[in-house]
């Protein structure tokens, strides 16, 4: 078995191993070694950069995140500088997942956290080096967006576990630590670095899936290009084709103009495709076309387009039901389920109550001109805490909300009397017996 899999292992890459700790840079050297990788190995930041910079050629960083002298972010920036578009990889025993979102968005290929497997590590190593060099490479060095500080600064900023956004990149802010939320959070960055695999976003209503989607196209190579976002639910057939496909002029009563669809608006971007579950068979049908060959026609049209847009589809619909009861193509449903992602409900990941119910009050006392309150009391966090969300995020936000509007404009924080009276009667066993899933994720 081992030998089978040396025998198709990238080999002969030079690598640059750092770490503080003596026996971590010992195993993943023997590692490495062993798979016929020139090895460096390197005691800290300093330590790296100058090795980096002694050598001509260099495949892949191995850098822990936190060391006495830098952080492994810091040790990746500074190595790219003599190195552009090194592959890295970042090992960190104190992975919050917020660097680990941070060291994807700076560029890393993957997050280690320790105590990690060594085929764990072989394999992300394998992918790295299979990869290839990292060609989006300016937006690692760059400054972060919007902020003035460089990334690294960013990334090192002492213990971020006060700080409530699991991921905070320009124009989309995930709110929430809870397992769950992480484990949906480090998913949606791995689909967003495949910059073209078609993402389907399983989840209630309200889980957040323009949020996922958002983030899928944020964090993703595609950044730059535009992000469309359609319900497809919310359309009547005829119009729904001509918003996602465009139409000529006079193609239909009321056609005056021609008019490019969603598709060929996205153009080098994301298409979002929200409510996928609800779209009729003969849309369906297009939209498979335009899924496959990557070309569409539009309304009354006699020639096809190509179009480069990476498709995040969404639906809180059981899809693979759908199919089963034959109001969903089959055909399709392969071709949306690439990276499906659960999105979980509210009520699997409580421990983000609090942070997602600041997180809006901050907002919607800003929205309504009022001072921000301090928080909440604790019988009303205790309150909100208890509840069993169907609505979910979008539910807790709308009872929030409410909350800042029934409080005084001079209100200091949020008081129980100032949530929804059905709410505070609510008693938490009933409510807490009644959640379960509503979907089913097939081969999720
Ligand atoms: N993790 C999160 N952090 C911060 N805000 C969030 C998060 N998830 C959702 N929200 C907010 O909650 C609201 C509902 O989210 P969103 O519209 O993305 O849900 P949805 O699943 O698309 O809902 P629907 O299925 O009803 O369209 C939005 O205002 C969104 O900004």
């Amino acid at each position: 078995m081992a030998a089978e899999n040396d025998e198709i292992k990238p080999s002969g890459a030079t690598v640059l191993v750092v770490d503080d700790e003596p026996n971590l840079r010992r195993v993943l050297s023997a590692v490495l070694a062993r798979d016929g990788h020139e090895v460096l190995v390197a005691d800290g930041g300093r330590d790296a950069i100058r090795k980096a910079k002694a050598q001509h050629k260099l495949d892949l960083l191995i850098t822990d995140y936190l060391m006495p002298d830098m952080n492994g972010l810091e040790v990746l920036e500074s190595v790219r500088k003599h190195h552009p578009g090194l592959r890295a990889l970042i090992i960190s025993g104190h992975g919050t997942v917020r660097s680990a979102v941070e060291a994807m968005r700076l560029g890393a290929f993957d997050f280690i956290t320790k105590p990690f497997d060594v085929e764990q590590v072989r394999d992300a190593v394998d992918r790295a080096l299979a990869a290839g060099p990292d060609v989006s490479l300016e937006a690692i060095t760059r400054s972060a967006p919007g902020t003035g500080k460089t990334a690294s600064v960013l990334a090192s900023a002492p213990n971020p576990a006060p700080l409530p956004s699991l991921v905070n990149i320009p124009n989309v802010s995930l709110i929430g630590s809870a397992p769950a939320t992480q484990k949906m959070a480090s998913q949606l960055l791995k689909a967003a670095g495949a910059s073209k695999a078609t993402v389907l976003l399983l989840g209630e209503s309200g889980t957040g899936k323009e949020v996922a989607a958002r983030l899928v196209h944020e964090a993703s190579p595609r950044k730059k290009g535009p992000f469309m976002a359609i319900s497809c639910a919310a359309l009547p057939d005829t119009l729904l084709e001509s918003e996602l496909f465009g139409h000529e002029k006079s193609a239909f009563t009321g056609a005056a103009a021609a008019k490019p669809g969603k598709f060929e608006l996205a153009d080098g971007g994301t298409l979002f495709l929200d409510e996928i579950g609800d779209i009729p068979h003969l849309t369906q049908v297009k939209l498979l076309r335009a899924l496959q060959e990557r070309e569409i026609c539009r309304i009354g049209g006699v020639k096809n387009v190509k179009v480069d847009v990476r498709v995040v589809a969404a639906t809180n619909r059981d899809l693979w039901q759908a199919v089963q009861d034959g109001s969903f193509r089959l055909d399709l449903y392969f071709r949306l389920h690439v990276v499906p992602v659960w999105l979980p409900p509210l009520r699997e990941r409580g421990d983000d109550i609090p942070a997602l119910a600041l997180h809006f009050l901050e907002k919607i006392a800003r929205d309504n001109g009022k001072a921000f309150p301090l928080g909440f009391s604790p019988e009303a966090l205790a309150c909100l805490a208890r509840q069993h969300w169907p609505g979910n995020i979008r539910e807790l936000q709308n009872v929030v909300e409410y909350a800042v509007v029934m409080s005084a404009p001079d209100a200091q924080r949020i008081e129980l009397d100032a949530l929804p009276e059905a709410l505070v009667q609510e008693t938490e066993p009933q409510h807490r017996q009644e959640g379960q899933p509503q979907l089913k994720v097939v081969n999720g």
